[in-house]
């Protein structure tokens, strides 16, 4: 687990991080999002060390960063930063292996790991480790951003605007990559961006930021249902809030036990890809699977209506 208490950094007088208490759950992603200027990347490089507290500290499983020796401390967390920041007279498979390198890994290992990685990333090893970063699209360097910091297997991963560079279709791509990823290595991220949509879609929880502090820390579904200042709530935009809680909301808690006809749905598709199904097939009710395929009950079309629908006004 990471934990701020009462993290503040100054600059001349003024706080631009200013007494922020929190902490994030072991093997989730946050995402910190919030307006230019309001923080984000000071709160992320206090993490790592590249910036030192004025005031308060940050703990990683229990321990004060602080403490631990700075260089052992940056190897051992992941970092990937907007333009990725790729060596370039290296080539790929050298970039992504440049922490092992320094940690002393025997060169199998090394080459054992940087192919596991690629692969990983949807990448050929054999085309792509040996290219140059000029050899490579935006997509693929970004991935090898991602590979390099994943490559000595760190529990903690923390990016300050990853996708900011990348066009829309690969961006998109680019997100499912990291779900993935963090679904699989079970790896805690801290993800930086200004982009609420990329927030709410990866995020486990997010932190609004402004003027150095955490407006809102809540899951992604509270901040849509229930934003805490009239900040968020713009952050968020009204613009189809039903559809975006929807996309939000898995179908799982929502079956109910019964059979219907035609292709299931995933227990862990969101409503709106359920309801999306419907309107496509003309269905007013889906039967739902898991992962296997094994039909663990229905879904209907009155529930998810139901679950878009704003909480009653208290
Ligand atoms: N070394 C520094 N000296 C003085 N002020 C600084 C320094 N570094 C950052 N700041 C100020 O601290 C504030 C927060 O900066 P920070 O980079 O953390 O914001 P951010 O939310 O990441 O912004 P962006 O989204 O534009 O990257 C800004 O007002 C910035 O000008």
């Amino acid at each position: 687990m990471i934990a701020f208490e009462a993290l503040t950094k100054s600059y001349d007088g003024r706080n631009v991080v200013d007494n922020v208490t929190a902490s994030f759950a072991t093997g989730t992603i946050t995402a910190v999002v919030g307006t230019s200027g309001s923080g984000k990347t000071t709160l992320l490089r206090m993490i790592n060390r590249l910036i030192e507290p004025t005031t308060g500290c940050v703990q990683i499983n229990g321990r004060d960063v602080s403490e631990l020796p700075e260089v052992a401390l940056r190897r051992s967390i992941g970092y990937v930063i907007q333009g990725y920041g790729l060596f370039p007279h290296w080539t790929a498979a050298r970039n992504i292996g440049v922490v092992p390198r320094l940690l002393g890994w025997r060169t199998s290992e090394i080459e054992a790991r940087t192919a596991e990685l690629l692969r990983l990333l949807q990448l050929d090893p054999a085309q792509i480790g040996p290219r140059y970063p000029h050899q490579l699209s935006g997509g693929q360097a970004q991935r090898i951003g991602v590979a390099r910091a994943l490559a000595a297997r760190p529990d903690v991963l923390l990016m300050d605007e990853p996708f900011g560079a990348l066009d829309p279709v690969i961006r998109r791509q680019a997100q499912r990559d990291l779900s993935e990823i963090q679904h699989q290595l079970g790896t805690t991220i801290i993800l930086v961006t200004h982009d609420m949509n990329e927030a709410l879609r990866l995020g486990n929880a997010i932190a609004v930021m402004r003027d150095g502090r955490f407006e809102q820390f809540a899951p992604p579904s509270e901040i849509v249902c229930a934003p805490a200042t009239p900040f968020v709530a713009e952050l968020v935009g009204e613009e189809g809030r039903a559809l975006r809680l929807l996309s939000l909301t898995p179908v799982g808690p929502h079956l109910r036990t019964g059979e219907a006809p035609g292709d299931p749905v995933a227990d862990t598709a969101s409503l709106s890809d359920a309801l999306s199904e419907m309107i496509w097939t003309g269905r007013d009710r889906l039967p739902v699977a898991d992962r296997s395929g094994r039909r663990l009950g229905v879904i209907e079309r009155a529930d998810i209506l139901s679950a878009g629908r704003r909480a009653a006004p208290v």
